[in-house]
């Protein structure tokens, strides 16, 4: 964000909100506990991406927080694409564990593919195996990725219901654009993948009542763009430098479009803090699975 005055009745705090989130989970986590039953998630990294190790470090201290058991595998970057499907092996047979999360980017050498498609689906916290993926498409009851069960959550709550809105995604990505979609479409919304071969991008941004945008390109959608009073999340974390600075900017051109929409996420503090928050979620929803037990209210799509 730049010196232009922020519009705090349009902001949606991410911050807040994840903190909400966290809190709800660590009092059915409590719950649990009561029972003599722990949640517990296990997250494998591999290799020593800065960004990487700062998320799990965050997972990591997130997860106990909530109450929950952590479990963290750190793999040398060099580690064999044998070694670790016998972790995620491993890991699935271990009863103690509820939740599987392999951090990505991998390293180029290994089948990221492979590697998410051996998670044992009732753990897979990410929701990025291809049956998960195949059940939200079909309406069915999966695990859902968090970044995008988070933008729902926060749709949800400002807008209450959805039916009816039309609804613009842009970007096609596996983990966000597409599952988007399917979520946006389950709550009845008239959704629209745009993409980088979309004509005329900019008319059909300016017909969305929700513009998810999600393309990782920095300040991309300026706010011409945006419809007066739409409701817009910005999914992007891009990096860049300004007046000899770095800083964390958005899909979405803040300053110009914050003043046109009704609700916007800024970034950092909007959807970023609540793809940890969602994390945990699905670890307590995947153990309530497993135990047999209801699942908790308001925190699954
Ligand atoms: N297996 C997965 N790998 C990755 C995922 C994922 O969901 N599953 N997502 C990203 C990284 N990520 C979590 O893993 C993540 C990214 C960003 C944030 C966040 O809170 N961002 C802050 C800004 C942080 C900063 O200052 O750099 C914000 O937006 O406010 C949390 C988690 C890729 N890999």
């Amino acid at each position: 964000m730049s010196d232009i005055p922020v519009n705090h009745e349009a902001l949606i705090d991410g911050k807040a909100f994840s903190a909400d989130v966290r809190q709800r989970v660590a009092a059915h986590v409590a719950q649990l506990k009561a029972r003599g039953i722990t949640p517990g998630l296990a997250v494998v990294l591999v290799g020593e991406d800065p960004a990487s190790e700062v998320y799990v470090r965050n997972k990591g201290i997130q997860t106990r927080e909530a109450g929950m058991n952590s479990y963290e595998h750190k793999l040398p970057a060099d580690t064999s694409q044998d070694a670790l499907m016998a972790l995620v092996e491993q890991l699935n047979a271990d009863d103690a564990v509820h939740g599987i999360l392999v951090q990505l980017p991998l390293p180029d050498h290994l089948d990221s593919e492979a590697v998410l498609n051996a998670i044992d689906p009732a753990k897979d916290v990410d929701g990025f195996h291809i049956l998960n993926v195949g059940l939200l498409a079909t309406g069915q009851k999966a695990m859902v990725a968090c970044t995008p069960l988070g933008c729902l959550m926060m749709l949800r709550d400002r807008l209450g219901d959805l039916s009816g809105l039309n609804a613009v995604i842009v970007g096609r990505s596996n983990i966000v654009g597409k599952p988007m979609a399917q979520l946006l479409l389950r709550d009845s919304c008239t959704v629209t993948i745009a993409h980088s071969r979309t004509r005329d991008l900019g008319e059909v941004c300016r017909r969305a009542d929700i513009l998810v945008a999600a393309v990782g390109r920095p300040k991309m959608i300026p706010g011409d763009w945006i419809k007066p009073g739409a409701t817009v999340i910005d999914v992007g974390i891009n990096r860049i430098e300004e007046g000899g600075k770095t800083r964390l900017v958005g899909d979405v051109d803040f300053d110009t479009a914050q003043g046109v929409a009704g609700a916007i996420t800024p970034v950092p503090g909007g959807v970023g803090p609540m793809t940890i928050a969602c994390l945990l979620a699905n670890t307590l929803t995947a153990c309530c699975r497993a135990a047999g037990l209801p699942e908790p209210d308001g925190l699954t799509a």
